[in-house]
């Protein structure tokens, strides 16, 4: 057994622990940065880079489709599957590779095995013990499935539905969030008939509830099946597919079933609360500035109840870092962190819906505007049919901005801030807009709040 003390000991190289251990040897720290499997996490390897990279090549594939639309003779000859892979795992290799470099260009001591906590501030490896002088747990999610639902043969998750070297000819996706409907908008562009199945009335039910519905609209105008408000009861698997049963005694047969019902906290069995971290129902209870019930030990990423997302891992990691280095960092809260859905069309959004703005703010308190894309040139070029909601609080600050149309995820920058600023509409609304670009798209709603619409009425 040999002893090893650092400054700060990282479990999990995923988004949130490699962005602490990143920000920590920049200002100055020793650091461990212990990983089982690969650096870069669900993130690089099984999560946003890879889903991306087919969801991009489904952008091709529907291109090669429409081309006749815009004058180009181009026809869609198949989707090869094995290529459609190397090109996905060509972009994850040159990341993780990049990230390596990083991690090591700053110093940071990587350490390669399973780690457990087993004392306040100490990870053991096989038979080596780190010791920080602060911790951070980041050992991230898995993907979860239902009570009796078991993950095997044609039943899959998106691990598997990653490496899928074929194209299913009928898929059923279990769970209309953000990641089903990332993989029923994959795999319709790729040729296969999907069917999505969601217990709650709508698609990404937690998004504003216009601009979901408008995503069920664009999906059933590109024939993807969904069936709304209905809760799986069990399925069969039998040679060449699968029978999903509905409580209501509807049926779904398909090749694959995608279990796509959320992720659950990586936390079970690596000594967490032996060592007198709060945990419930598998999270890590943190305080606002992400202190476990443990002095000295943080946690950030997926284990830390609230959104599941890259980047509030990577903002959790850095403000961990800096907090431990006593610069007190600013706390954002889950609400003002910007949420992306990749499916074709994108769906993004930062802040209040205009119904929880109600709630929060009061209801006589709170406007909306909703511009439709379809007074944006862009959009137009685009081809693209969709909307942008911006929701502010009168004589106050805009609180929530909900957009859906192609590639609107570009433009959730410009709305995150004016939220995380608590601008004004009328502070965003002089700001110039490059002409054609669907950001006007933003700035026309911000105008129209302002009470100076140009192209709205
Ligand atoms: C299909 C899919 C698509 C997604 N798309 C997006 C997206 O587009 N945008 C977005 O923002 N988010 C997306 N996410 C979510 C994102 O991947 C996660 O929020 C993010 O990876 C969480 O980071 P983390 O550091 O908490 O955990 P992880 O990335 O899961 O990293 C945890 C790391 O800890 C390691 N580990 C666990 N236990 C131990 C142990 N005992 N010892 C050593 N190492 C250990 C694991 O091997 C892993 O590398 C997606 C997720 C999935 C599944």
């Amino acid at each position: 057994m040999s002893e090893h003390n650092f400054d700060l000991v990282v479990l999990g190289g995923g988004s949130g622990g490699y962005a602490a251990a990143l920000r920590a040897a920049e200002l100055g720290s020793t650091v461990a940065l212990i990983e089982k499997d690969k650096l870069g996490g669900t993130c690089l390897h099984r999560g946003c880079i890879p889903t991306k990279a087919l969801l991009h090549a489904a952008e091709v594939a529907d291109s090669a489709r429409e081309s006749a639309k815009f004058g180009i003779r181009a026809t869609l000859d198949g989707v090869d599957m094995t290529q459609v892979g190397g090109y996905r795992d060509s972009i994850i290799t040159s990341k993780w590779k990049g990230l390596q470099g990083l991690v090591k260009a700053r110093g940071i001591t990587v350490v390669e095995g399973e780690g457990r906590l087993v004392g306040a501030k100490t990870v053991q490896v096989g038979d080596d013990r780190y010791t920080g002088a602060n911790v951070v747990l980041a050992t991230g999610s898995y993907s979860r499935s239902l009570p009796g639902l078991e993950i095997g043969g044609r039943v899959i998750t998106s691990d598997q539905a990653l490496q899928l070297d074929f194209v299913p000819g009928k898929v059923a996706v279990l769970g209309g969030g953000v990641i089903g409907v990332e993989f029923a908008s994959v795999w319709k562009s790729f040729g296969a008939d999907v069917t999505i199945i969601e217990a709650l009335p709508h698609l990404v039910p937690n998004e504003e509830e216009s601009i979901s519905k408008q995503l069920e609209r664009a999906f059933r105008k590109r024939g993807i099946d969904y069936k709304l408000g209905v809760r799986f009861q069990s399925v069969a698997q039998h040679e060449n597919g699968v029978v999903v049963t509905l409580e209501n005694g509807e049926t779904v047969e398909a090749e694959l079933l995608l279990v796509a019902v959320g992720r659950g906290p990586a936390t079970q069995g690596l000594g967490y609360e032996e060592a007198g971290v709060t945990v419930d129902r598998g999270f890590v209870i943190t305080d606002e500035r992400l202190r476990t019930s443990v002095p000295g030990v943080y946690a950030v990423g997926d284990i830390v109840p609230g959104l599941q997302l890259a980047h509030r891992g990577f903002q959790q990691g850095i403000f961990v870092a800096e907090e431990i280095a006593g610069l007190t960092p600013i706390v954002v809260e889950d609400v003002n962190i910007p949420k992306v859905t990749y499916c074709e069309p994108e769906v993004a959004s930062v802040g209040y819906t205009e119904a929880k703005a109600a709630e929060k703010f009061g209801a006589d308190r709170v406007s909306a505007y909703e511009y439709n894309l379809a007074g944006n040139g862009k959009s137009h070029i685009l081809e693209t049919s969709g909307s942008i909601k911006v929701v502010r609080v009168n004589d106050g600050p805009v609180v929530g901005v909900h957009m859906i149309g192609a590639r609107v995820g570009e433009l959730i920058g410009e709305a995150q801030l004016a939220v995380n600023w608590e601008a004004y509409p009328e502070d965003v609304a002089p700001f110039i807009h490059a002409h054609p670009t669907q950001n006007e798209a933003l700035g026309e709603a911000f105008l129209k709040l302002a009470g100076k619409p140009l192209h709205a009425l």
